[in-house]
């Protein structure tokens, strides 16, 4: 379980997280939504320790992040706005091992993870293929590889969608529908729910750094106006 209390973020006389507890149960698919610079982005960085709390407490399954920092980022994936940034090798295979290397696990575990990751976005058998020559899609399923070999409890993605086509943008909802069907807890923040609303188990809305909506994303559509979330699925939608 996450488990947060009291968090508070600042940027100088900015407040970009003000005073939040929550707390999400395993398995749970939740949406982080809001409109630009409501919090989101700093809010989940806090999950695996990439932000520390100026105030307030943020445990994974009792731990605290600020005190076991490598065990937050082995139990929440993080794959970020712009896939391209997080990519630390030439090669999709070389580039997924990377997490589980660093792990310190041996080559047959680090090698079993690979598989299992790739095999989860459905990119096996392209192990070799260079990075900067996949399409937008293959490197958002990359990313998502990257984290998925940390096997970590949660996926946290920020912004998945950016820069995708429909296409793309329905292969990354098919893998994080089976993972979560296979009991891992996803964590998408974005601004924009189609396609979402109907798969999640809750949305978490925030406003000025603060959660003001809390519940299953059907319950709660009436409150998303008022915080600037677009609702409505866009049948036949352009690429975005
Ligand atoms: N590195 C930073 N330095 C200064 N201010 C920041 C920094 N990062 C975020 N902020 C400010 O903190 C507030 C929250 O930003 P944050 O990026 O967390 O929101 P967000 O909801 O993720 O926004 P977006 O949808 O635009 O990514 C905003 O006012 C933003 O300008």
């Amino acid at each position: 379980m996450i488990h947060i209390e009291n968090l508070t973020a600042t940027y100088g006389d900015v407040t970009a997280v003000d005073d939040v507890s929550v707390s999400i149960d395993d398995g749970q698919f939740v949406l982080i939504v809001g409109a630009n610079g409501s919090g989101k982005t700093t809010f989940v960085r806090h999950l695996n320790a990439l932000l520390e709390p100026e105030k307030g407490v943020v445990e994974i399954d009792g731990t605290s992040v600020t005190d076991n920092p490598i065990a937050a980022r082995a139990n929440i994936g993080m794959v970020f706005q712009q896939p391209r940034d997080q990519f630390v090798a030439a090669t999709i295979g070389a580039d997924v091992a990377f997490g589980p290397e660093n792990l310190g696990f041996d080559r047959n575990e680090v090698d079993r993870r690979v598989e299992s990751a790739l095999n989860a976005v459905n990119l096996d058998s392209r192990q070799t293929d260079r990075i900067d020559e996949l399409s937008g899609g293959e490197q958002a399923r990359v990313a998502i590889a990257g984290a998925l070999a940390m096997e970590p409890s949660y996926l946290v993605l920020d912004e998945p969608f950016t820069g995708l086509d429909q296409p793309a943008r329905e292969s990354v909802l098919d893998q994080l529908d089976t993972l979560h069907a296979d009991g891992t807890g996803i964590l998408v923040v974005t601004h924009d729910i189609r396609d979402l609303h109907n798969r999640a188990d809750r949305l978490l809305g925030l406003h000025n750094g603060e959660i003001v909506v809390d519940g299953p994303p059907r319950d709660v559509a009436g409150e998303l106006s008022g915080i600037d979330v677009r609702v409505v699925d866009r049948l036949n939608s352009q690429p975005s």
